[in-house]
């Protein structure tokens, strides 16, 4: 199971690299790692199992956030009400975004990354709504339109694969200057 230890940090190389693509048939051992991918997202969205082993929670993680630059994420966005199924849950490889709104999202809080430590405040201006194509573990193509959270989420995924963390998008000048007509959410 991955732990914080295994998580790379801000000034790694590797998270500024654009992660190559996999191919298919997966090996056993990339089998193997995309299920390590999602265990993490899952024991950490366990408040006692966060606790026990010392997790920060996540609702996504990247491949090249443990050291591995290869076009792999795992995405876990809990249900809106209690008891619900996820919002969005899968293991995504290869991903793409094929369209996406000209309409700006941003969550009100900010965002945070299980591989940068320090805060870095500030609004982070994507994509409100979005069509994903992705492969998954068994190489079953998907096309998914995503909206809102969901979508902050994969795009936030998605720039781990380019090299891209998300204090990169916040305006230097004016941190908390949305671009007009930005869905705030959160
Ligand atoms: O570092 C990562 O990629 C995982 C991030 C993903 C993320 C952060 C903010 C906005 C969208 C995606 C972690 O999930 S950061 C911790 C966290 C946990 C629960 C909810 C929001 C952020
Ligand atoms: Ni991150």
């Amino acid at each position: 199971m991955f732990l914080m230890k295994d998580i790379v940090r801000d000034g790694d190389p590797v998270l500024r690299k654009r992660a190559a693509k996999v191919e298919f048939p997966l090996t056993s051992e990339e089998k193997e790692f995309a299920h390590k991918l999602m265990e993490y997202l899952e024991v950490s969205q366990d408040p006692e199992l966060c606790k026990k082993y010392g997790l920060r929670a996540g609702v996504g993680l990247a491949a090249p956030q443990v050291g591995v630059s290869k076009q792999m994420a795992s995405v876990l966005v809990p249900a809106d009400e209690e008891g619900g199924k996820p919002q969005f849950k899968d293991v995504i490889i290869n991903p793409v975004i094929v369209s996406e709104s000209v309409q700006y999202g941003a969550l009100t809080e900010g965002e945070g990354c299980l591989s940068v430590d320090k805060d870095v405040p500030g609004y982070v201006p994507r994509h409100d709504r979005i069509t994903l194509k992705y492969q998954d573990v068994n190489g079953e193509t998907h096309k998914v339109r995503l909206k809102h959270y969901p979508a902050i989420v994969c795009q936030h995924e998605i720039d781990h694969l380019h090299g891209v963390l998300f204090y990169d998008h916040i305006n230097k000048e004016h941190p908390f200057k949305a671009p007009e007509d930005t869905v705030l959410f959160g």
